[in-house]
């Protein structure tokens, strides 16, 4: 755990922003309590073979229940922020029209209980979990989704804002439109080359609108969360260099160029052919919308080579050196740096969040006692990656980058999605048969963290 540059070197800016982010389809449970309607993850998750073990979201932490405890684990934690999400279904169960107060009531609650003990706030609209009446109307492919997404945005705008000053419209496109549209691994489980650059832009689109909407309502900030992964060329051949430019532009330039640039790369027409269509300038003064910071998920890079592959051609090796995470994910930390740096480079001085960043390594599904009797998890291998990855953080500020705070993934072990319940990310350790929290080693390293701002790393 030790690392040679000095730890007093470490200190970050001030008012520096240490928290940790979740998503209500993740954590929640009861997803249809109080008049909720079903997203289109209550039924991904139902359809036999969706999810591992057929895990569903319907218990999950039980934070539906349990979130005033949640939210004093956070305060022991010292956590400055929590990043959440929304889950539209529960405020317009049809998708749009009548509000279910009771859904909204939820999540009033929580963000009173946040800042009463001294936690802000940052909030997601939209992680994922698109409410099922919607998906029925054609969801992300139906043009009309900007709208629905506005008038949702509109909703929460008039009811939260100034309590929550920091909004995030959309967490991942690329991941929405790879796995839900592309692959089919996420919901709604679509497998077509041509609807996915379809839901992508519409994605975007509805982000402008939630943004134009922000602005006509609000009085704080808004902003996008991207993923990002950088790409690493295998050899420097001339193959290589093209698949990285394919690769690059496919996961990390599609979402940003448009919201910030008002263009696409032309690396996407390259990749989709016959299946990008031509967009009207409309849509792209639509899509690019003034923003307060863009946040930044980050967990990994990918070593590219050309290759056969569906669409792109592209294929990742394998590191032989390299440590990797229970999600097959290399840990390399200096990829954060060298995203931080391009998107600076790239796009300029617009601040950034690390909204998310964590790996999931094996932890025990229960959380023994240790000598002194109280429940531990020793999870070394979660704080090293930590470390080094805020550590990371810390020499991009070096260089230049305005980044104003850090969210890890994820407060608590929770819902991998289609994984299920196999892969923990977790700083606190969930028992998914008792739903007993126990903060994990790397959560009482964090604190220290956040207490030094850094200082402690
Ligand atoms: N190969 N590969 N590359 C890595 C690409 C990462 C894409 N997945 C994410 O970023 C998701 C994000 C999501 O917000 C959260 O809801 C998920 O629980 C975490 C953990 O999976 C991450």
């Amino acid at each position: 755990m030790t690392d040679s540059r000095n730890a007093a070197d470490r200190t970050f800016p001030n008012g520096f922003l240490w928290g940790a982010a979740t998503a209500a389809h993740q954590i929640e449970g009861s997803p249809m309590a109080d008049g909720a309607g079903p997203s289109i993850w209550t039924r991904f998750a139902h359809t036999p073979g969706m999810t591992l073990n057929g895990d569903t979201g319907d218990v999950a932490c039980d934070h539906y229940r349990r979130w005033k405890e949640d939210v004093k684990l956070m305060k022991e934690l010292g956590l400055q922020a929590y990043r959440f999400s929304v889950s539209w279904s529960r405020i317009l169960p049809e998708g749009t029209g009548r509000v279910n107060q009771a859904g909204l009531d939820f999540y009033s609650r929580l963000v009173d209980e946040l800042l009463a003990n001294g936690i802000e706030p940052l909030l997601t609209l939209y992680h994922w979990d698109m409410p099922a009446a919607l998906d029925d109307r054609g969801g992300w492919l139906n043009r009309d989704c900007a709208d629905w997404f506005a008038e949702y945005g509109q909703v929460m705008y008039r009811a939260l804002d100034g309590r929550v000053k920091k909004w995030v419209t959309l967490n991942e496109p690329w991941v929405i439109t790879d796995g839900g549209y592309l692959h089919g691994a996420l919901a709604p489980g679509h497998r077509s080359r041509f609807e996915a650059p379809i839901a992508s832009h519409n994605l975007m689109r509805a982000h402008g609108a939630a943004v134009q909407a922000y602005r006509a309502e609000g009085k704080h900030e808004i902003g996008l969360v991207v993923n990002i992964e950088p790409k690493y060329a295998a050899t420097d051949s001339a193959e290589d260099a093209a698949a990285v430019k394919r690769a690059h532009a496919y996961m990390n330039e599609q979402y940003l160029d448009p919201a910030l640039l008002g263009t696409y790369p032309p690396e996407l027409r390259e990749i989709f052919g016959e299946a990008w269509p031509e967009w009207p300038q409309a849509d792209f003064d639509l899509i690019k919308q003034k923003l307060d910071f863009i946040g930044v998920n980050y967990y990994t890079r990918s070593v590219t080579k050309d290759a056969v592959s569906y669409p792109l051609n592209t294929g990742v090796v394998r590191q032989p050196s390299g440590t990797y995470t229970e999600t097959g994910w290399e840990v390399f930390p200096q990829g954060l740096t060298d995203t931080l740096t391009w998107v600076k480079d790239r796009y300029g001085d617009i601040p950034m969040y690390i909204t998310e960043n964590g790996a999931a390594f094996f932890d025990p599904p229960v959380a023994e006692p240790d000598s002194t009797g109280q429940r531990r998890v020793r999870d070394p291998l979660r704080m090293d990656y930590l470390q080094k990855h805020i550590g990371a953080i810390h020499d991009a500020i070096q260089a230049g980058c305005d980044i104003r705070g850090y969210m890890v993934w994820s407060l608590l072990d929770n819902l991998e999605w289609s994984l299920g319940y196999s892969k923990r990310f977790g700083v606190v350790h969930v028992n998914y048969a008792t739903q007993d929290r126990t903060p994990k080693d790397s959560a009482r390293w964090y604190s220290k963290v956040i207490a030094s701002n850094g200082k402690f790393l």
